[in-house]
């Protein structure tokens, strides 16, 4: 039988393990120091190479993240890995480097609407605001990754169009950002819709340069990662146990579970460098310490047979 293909599919994908910031943000219980600690050290041992660690950002904004010194001080850091951290403004630069940071990441959005209600600025004034921290980070040897928020869809302006959020990926890009990271900050992309975006960003910034973060609040956070990257996206954000949501966002779910999205790599032969059973181990493990049940069907599934 001839072997099928699904197009040109990358040989490797970089997962950038968003579990202890994206995945903890929108947690009601403060969820302990430690625990976030544990978290990250077993996200290392099962193979994540990029483990977005916490946010320093307001704690009256986001009260979960009000102990990022703590945790950025307390976990260990093992070779090859790399801790970024999210950073809206200067003041979140300086905390971050004080605390050992030395990748970072900015993040605007390409509602204006959001853009308001998460950073509390126009995306013009974001974009005037993260240029001082590019040159700050620059002048520290510090990476820094861009996020855009809303690029399938806002919770307050429904549809956004392709070329609003090109144009964002494409200032975040010229301003040095190494990789720009595409947010589906609601999960109600499909994946044309997704394909159409990528199309639009790509005229302006390289694809190997993009990453799709995608929620799965309407269950289609796999198949739009598979349409995109079938156009050369192979670096996918993803949240171990499907933790998260948005706290400007209602009714958001988590990005797309790394279990899950190891899963799928795994059968179409993609190397992420990912152990999977330890992955399911430790998304078992978070969702005991905060008391919710995992969003991941992979999880549920090879957990059923192993514990
Ligand atoms: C950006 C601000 C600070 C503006 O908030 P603001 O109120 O306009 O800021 P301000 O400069 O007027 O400062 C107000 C207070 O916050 C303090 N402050 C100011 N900056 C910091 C800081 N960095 N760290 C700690 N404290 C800070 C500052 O010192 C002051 O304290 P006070 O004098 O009242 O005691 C605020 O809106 C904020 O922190 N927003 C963050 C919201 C957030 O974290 N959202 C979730 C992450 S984004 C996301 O989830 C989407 C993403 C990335 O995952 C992609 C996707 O899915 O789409």
């Amino acid at each position: 039988m001839p072997r099928r293909t699904l197009g040109t599919l990358p040989n490797k994908v970089k997962i950038v393990e968003v579990g202890p910031r994206d995945g903890l943000q929108n947690e009601k219980a403060m969820v302990s120091t430690a625990t976030k600690i544990e978290l990250i050290r077993r996200l290392g041992e099962a193979g994540l190479s990029v483990i977005e660690a916490t946010a320093f950002v307001s704690p009256k904004w986001v009260p979960q993240m009000g102990d990022a010194s703590d945790v950025m001080t307390g976990i260990e850091r093992r070779d090859g890995v790399s801790y970024p951290v999210l950073t809206p403004n200067i003041k979140g630069l300086e905390a971050a480097i004080a605390a050992g940071a030395t990748e970072v990441a900015i993040f605007g959005s390409a509602s204006e609407s959001f853009s308001q209600k998460n950073i509390n600025c126009s995306i013009e004034d974001s974009l005037k605001r993260f240029r001082p921290v590019m040159t700050s980070a620059r002048k520290n040897n510090i990476a820094v990754r861009g996020y855009v928020s809303c690029v399938l869809g806002c919770p307050y302006e429904g549809d956004i169009a392709p070329d609003k959020v090109a144009r964002v990926a494409r200032e975040l890009f010229e301003m040095g950002c190494y990789e720009v990271s595409l947010g589906d900050t609601i999960g109600t992309g499909t994946p044309i819709k997704a394909q159409n975006m990528i199309a639009a960003v790509s005229e302006h910034v390289p694809v190997e340069k993009l990453a799709a973060h995608f929620h799965d609040t309407y269950g289609q956070a796999l198949a739009n990662l598979l349409a995109v990257m079938q156009m050369g996206i192979a670096t996918i954000d993803s949240s171990v146990a499907g933790l998260g949501g948005c706290p400007y966002a209602q009714g958001a779910s988590g990005n797309v579970a790394t279990e899950d999205v190891v899963y799928m790599l795994n059968g179409l032969g993609i190397d992420s460098g990912v152990n999977l059973e330890k992955l399911v181990e430790t998304g078992h493990w978070i969702c005991s310490r905060v008391g919710r049940p995992s969003a991941s069907k992979a999880q549920l599934a090879i957990a059923a047979h192993m514990m």
